[in-house]
């Protein structure tokens, strides 16, 4: 028997599995490394994360996936190199990460390793029904898998698109694994490039538990900063916070068909760009606004888009609590408009549910690979629109 596949059926025996999952969004901000504890697997996983960290990407690698990012022409060459290069790029910094938290490769079980997404086309955004939804992530498993040393399982995104799915949120599964509640009906929302949410129905209100994306979360604000400030992000909305909201704009930014869709719906930036902004200040009339004041519109236009989102879930309850996670829960405006947006509703941080917000989405990677190896699809059975499938492809690194 190939030792590999012997390893592995030993991994999937254990009780206890450290698994690293990766996490790399649609910011391009950093690779998100969290080592996890995970315990048992299904209904019964219990997730410890033992160490999260994420490092930043170099402007250098950043503008190098920036080339080929939710761009519909690209340089194949281009992006047939950075497969490799991402992948070993990842493994790399998986490698510094754990020599920094003094933990030997060889002691870590499973790497779950997202890699990064350069495009995402569901059929609601192509339009094309002769292709099925489709999603592309590069950072191939294999050279993550060759330059750590650790059985990678990657790629997760195709299985869930291939059984009927458009390849997202994912988060779902670890959402309903991890955090339903029997009492409370949760909205765990989480805001990175795009802002998306999962919906778990407390366990006697007759409602299916769903996620979905609802809308730009920090990328029309981040990509307006780099490209017109040449800042990275609106650190703490302070550029934001010095202007006004301007109401013509924002109408006209909120009514894209995406946001009529019903749930559960999937985006990226390959619809909210800077040509999506101008688009619409065009129409709106508002071509001239100060900088400011296109900055605090496009925070509430993220921020308007979630509250409409959470209210279309609560019209039949409206007994939720929402949890935040991801980066815009650092943006003070931000967070200031979901919860004007939204009176009465509990608004609060991931923290409260015991998981560092940043590290979620890298944390869920690594329950969706312990899953694959130990589980079984019937687990994450019950998510609307979303099929019970085990995901990623599994690279062994000899
Ligand atoms: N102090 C801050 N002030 C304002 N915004 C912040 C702050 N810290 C982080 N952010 C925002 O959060 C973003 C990073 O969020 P996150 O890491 O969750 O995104 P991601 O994982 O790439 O996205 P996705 O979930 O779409 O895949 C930054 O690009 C920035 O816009
Ligand atoms: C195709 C893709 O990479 N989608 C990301 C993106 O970033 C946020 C949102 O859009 C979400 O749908 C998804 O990531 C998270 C981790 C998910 O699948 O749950």
């Amino acid at each position: 028997m190939n030792k590999y596949v012997e390893k592995l059926y030993a991994i999937a025996g254990k009780e206890t599995r450290l698994i690293i999952g990766l996490m790399s969004g649609t910011s391009l901000d950093g690779l998100d490394v969290a080592l996890c504890r995970i315990t048992g697997y299904g209904k019964e996983t219990a997730l410890e994360l033992l160490q999260f960290d994420t490092t930043p990407y170099t402007d250098e690698f950043r503008n190098r996936i920036r080339e080929v990012f939710a761009k519909r022409e690209v340089d194949q060459q281009l992006l047939t190199g950075l497969h490799a290069v991402v992948g070993r790029t990842h493994g790399g910094l998986v490698n510094e990460m754990l020599a920094a938290w003094g933990v030997p490769n060889h002691e870590v079980d499973l790497l779950a390793s997202h890699g990064q997404t350069v495009y995402h086309a569901p059929q609601s955004l192509t339009g094309n029904l002769e292709y099925p939804n489709s999603t592309l992530q590069i950072g191939d498993g294999d050279h993550v898998a060759v330059t750590t040393g650790i059985i990678t399982v990657s790629d997760f995104r195709q299985k869930h698109v291939a059984a009927g799915g458009e390849g997202a949120p994912l988060a779902a599964y670890g959402d309903h694994l991890l955090f339903t509640d029997g009492l409370e009906t949760r909205i765990l929302l989480n805001i990175g490039g795009i802002a998306n949410f999962t919906c778990l129905p407390a366990g006697n209100i007759g409602m299916p538990c769903f996620a979905t994306d609802v809308g730009p979360g920090n990328t029309l604000m981040d990509q307006y900063m780099q490209a017109v400030m040449g800042q990275a992000m609106d650190k703490d909305a302070a550029i934001a916070s010095a202007g006004v909201v301007n109401r013509p704009l924002l109408d006209t930014l909120l009514s894209h068909d995406f946001f009529a869709l019903p749930f559960p719906k999937t985006t990226g930036p390959e619809l909210f760009n800077l040509q999506y902004l101008a688009d619409a200040q065009h129409k709106a009339g508002t071509v001239g606004l100060s900088k400011h004041d296109v900055m605090a519109t496009l925070c509430a236009f993220s921020a308007s888009a979630i509250v409409q989102a959470v209210n279309r879930v609560m019209e039949p309850h409206r007994q939720v609590k929402v949890y935040i996670s991801g980066g815009g829960l650092h943006n003070p405006l931000l967070v200031r408009f979901i919860k004007e947006g939204l009176p009465g509703v509990s608004v609060l941080s991931f923290d409260e549910l015991g998981l560092v917000p940043d590290a979620k989405e890298a944390a869920l990677f690594a329950l969706l690979a312990n899953e694959t190896v130990a589980g079984d699809a019937i687990h994450v059975n019950g998510i609307m629109n979303s099929p019970a499938v085990c995901m990623g492809k599994i690279s062994f690194p000899e």
